[in-house]
């Protein structure tokens, strides 16, 4: 299965024409325009056309499952992900002699081709679920704290593909999108952490709220399975400086932003190219250069507590 997003151009504006995708699948035509995201099930024929030009995206090849909507547990009927919003195309297919037609198809993780003298885009109808789709993720209806607190990710997940361990995802696609942070009393940015999934970032447009620098549209990071990582300096340095003051608690929204995740329990190894890329980013780590605790124990040289209990929390809560 192929999971395919297009970036939007930077700044993020309506252009007289945004650059689309023309996909061409054996279930027929797909238009695609940037903020779209498409999958491709196991086994189609596909081709990719750029009628307005040179493009980019992110793609997320997986093995072994199914993309599915998440379950919704207590959000019960409605949110997130639709599935009336999922587009599958209508019928298409040409007929004519195409002599010298090749397709590549990946078999056991290599590329063979094959050569034909017909397209294979040959199918008049079909029926079934088994079948190619597309989303717009400006259609997404997303859930958060309206409270206190940060919640996990994956409450911002638009296609997930399980394992058989309940819960544990061989690939949640999970996004940013545009919201309001209403959280009281609490750090709003991604908290600082390390887990044990593997979680591969991509900036669709906008800036990305943990990163006020260096995170660019087109871009991607991965951290992997228990990595540290969190906010850069500065979104820290900014969201500190505000807390106690009238606008850590104030409404505010994100907008003209939208980054995605690929979160997995698998360990992605990185291929050499991306290794070897001149785009790969050997200051990355410089983001987190000038952190300083914020916190008041120990200032004077002693040990905080060694034990945090629920006496030294808000009544509150
Ligand atoms: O690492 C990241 O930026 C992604 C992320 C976002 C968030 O709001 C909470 C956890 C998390 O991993
Ligand atoms: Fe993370």
């Amino acid at each position: 299965m192929r999971l395919l997003q297009r970036r939007r151009r930077l700044p993020h504006r309506a252009t007289a024409r945004d650059p689309e995708l023309l996909i061409t699948t054996e279930c027929g035509k797909m238009l695609v325009p940037p903020g779209e995201i498409v999958v491709i099930p196991q086994g189609f024929r596909f081709a990719v056309d750029l009628p307005d030009g040179p493009s980019r995206g992110y793609v997320s090849e997986i093995f072994g499952a199914h993309f599915q909507l998440p379950d919704l547990g207590p959000i019960g009927a409605n949110g997130l992900a639709s599935a009336r919003d999922f587009l599958s195309p209508t019928a298409w297919y040409e007929q004519a002699h195409r002599p010298g037609y090749v397709i590549v198809q990946k078999y056991g993780g290599e590329l063979f081709t094959a050569t034909q003298d017909f397209s294979p885009f040959n199918v008049v109808a079909w029926h079934g679920n088994y079948v190619p789709y597309k989303y717009d993720l400006s259609k997404f209806c997303p859930f958060n704290t309206v409270l206190f607190d940060h919640a996990d990710p994956s409450v911002n997940t638009v296609l997930t593909a399980p394992t058989d361990k309940p819960g544990v995802a061989l690939l949640d696609f999970v996004i940013f999108p545009p919201r309001w942070l209403v959280a009281e009393n609490t750090f709003r940015p991604p908290y600082y952490h390390r887990n044990c999934m593997s979680e591969f970032m991509g900036l669709i447009y906008g800036v990305y709220e943990a990163k006020a620098d260096g995170f660019l549209p087109g871009g991607a990071s991965l951290h992997s399975c228990m990595t540290p990582h969190g906010p850069d300096t500065k979104t820290y340095e900014a969201t500190i400086s505000k807390l106690g003051g009238p606008e850590a608690n104030t409404p505010t929204r994100l907008s003209g932003t939208l980054a995605f995740m690929f979160e997995s329990a698998l360990i992605p190894r990185v291929c050499r190219w991306a290794l070897e890329s001149p785009s790969r980013d050997l200051d990355y780590y410089q983001c987190w250069i000038g952190l300083k605790s914020h916190f008041s124990h120990g200032k004077d040289g002693s040990d905080g507590p060694a034990t945090t209990s629920s006496d030294d929390k808000d009544g509150e809560k």
